[in-house]
């Protein structure tokens, strides 16, 4: 199957500052991809490249197999055919509902124009607010016609910049599962970038991760949560605690927790490692590896408790566990670690 979406080798710069190297990645038609990464790692710049409203560096990128950028060429943001929803919904506040989806529309015969509008209010249930104004709607409900109105024109491509960070937690995670399923009904692919790991893991058929510049790893969500390319994509994509050790050999690495196997064979014995692990690595009870740690503080959270420990070096992690355990602070537990990701440092 041909890409929907090919960036390769792209560089991004403002003036002298380079924020973006050699990212690569192909996006599949009717696939949604979300961009993860810290504040400031460039995820905006790299939707503006695609969109069209920040030039290249270096390398290219091709919509459906013709160049939008690169090559000498670029084709200008009215030509790309890509929709694109901002954070702040950008809706005209003069306009209603449906006078603000059917802006994109206004080369359509009245009547076709009219039933795309009907479709869209429905797809996004907005229907019975069609006459309404932007201020008269809820947050999540100006999301919705934010998307509906980008979705209208029947886009290539849809762009998503931190749609839904201006909403709550709860409301957030609903309106990502929501916004794939309308996705789906359009078969339209997507890329949304977030700074949510649950939302892009609840959206996304693919997850990018921007650190220090680079496109660290771009895959499936399941293997960037099993299988991270490295210790900061670990970071990104999930809670843990990173400890230092040094590989002693067969797939073993000595930390501050005792002598712990690891999922991945190592290098040099001796050799500096970086251990990260992740609550359900950190297993209580007795047990040959296991060492003694000290329970400083727990918050009950139903179902479970937030505890963190401190390890015989001193140094303090923090791990969410059943609620069946009933560590009290003050007391000493047996504590070891089972198969966590280590990385070479
Ligand atoms: N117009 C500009 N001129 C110069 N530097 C800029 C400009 N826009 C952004 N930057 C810088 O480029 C870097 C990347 O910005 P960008 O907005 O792409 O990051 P981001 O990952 O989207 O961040 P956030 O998650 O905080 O929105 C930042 O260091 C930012 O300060």
């Amino acid at each position: 199957m041909q890409s929907l979406l090919q960036v390769t080798d792209a560089e991004c710069r403002y003036g002298d500052k380079l924020i973006l190297e050699s990212v690569s990645f192909d996006l599949q038609p009717g696939e949604i991809a979300c961009l993860l990464g810290p504040s400031g790692c460039g995820k905006t710049t790299l939707l503006h490249a695609i969109a069209g409203f920040q030039p290249l560096a270096r390398g290219a990128i091709a919509l459906g197999g013709e160049t939008l950028t690169g090559n000498g060429q670029i084709v200008p943001p009215e030509q790309r055919h890509i929709g694109v929803v901002f954070q702040d919904y950008a809706l005209f506040p003069h306009l209603t509902v449906q006078q603000n989806i059917a802006f994109g529309l206004r080369a359509l015969p009245h009547e076709e124009r009219a039933s795309r509008v009907q479709e869209l209010l429905s797809l996004v249930q907005l229907s019975r607010h069609a006459d309404q104004y932007p201020h008269q709607l809820s947050g999540g409900q100006q999301q919705r016609v934010a998307l509906a109105r980008a979705l209208a024109p029947k886009p290539r491509l849809l762009l998503m910049d931190e749609p839904f960070s201006n909403l709550d937690t709860e409301l957030r995670r609903s309106l990502a599962s929501e916004v794939r399923h309308i996705l789906r009904e359009e078969g339209i692919a997507a890329l949304i970038v977030t700074h949510d790991r649950s939302e892009a893991f609840v959206a996304g058929d693919k997850l990018g991760v921007l650190a220090d510049g680079h496109l660290q790893q771009w895959d499936t969500p399941h293997n960037l949560y099993r299988a991270p390319a490295n210790g900061a994509v670990a970071r990104i994509v999930s809670d843990g605690n990173l400890l230092r050790g040094k590989w002693i050999g067969d797939g073993w690495v000595e930390t501050a927790l005792g002598r712990v196997a690891v999922r991945d064979q190592g290098s040099e014995v001796g050799s500096p490692v970086e251990v990260f692990a992740r609550s359900e690595d950190l297993v209580p009870g007795e047990h040959d590896d296991a060492v003694t740690v000290q329970v400083v503080s727990k918050s009950f959270l139903g179902n479970s408790a937030l505890y963190c420990f401190r390890l015989p070096n001193g140094r303090t992690i923090e791990a969410t566990l059943s609620s069946e355990y009933r560590f009290e602070p003050g007391s000493e537990i047996p504590m070891r670690l089972d198969s966590p990701l280590a990385f070479p440092r």
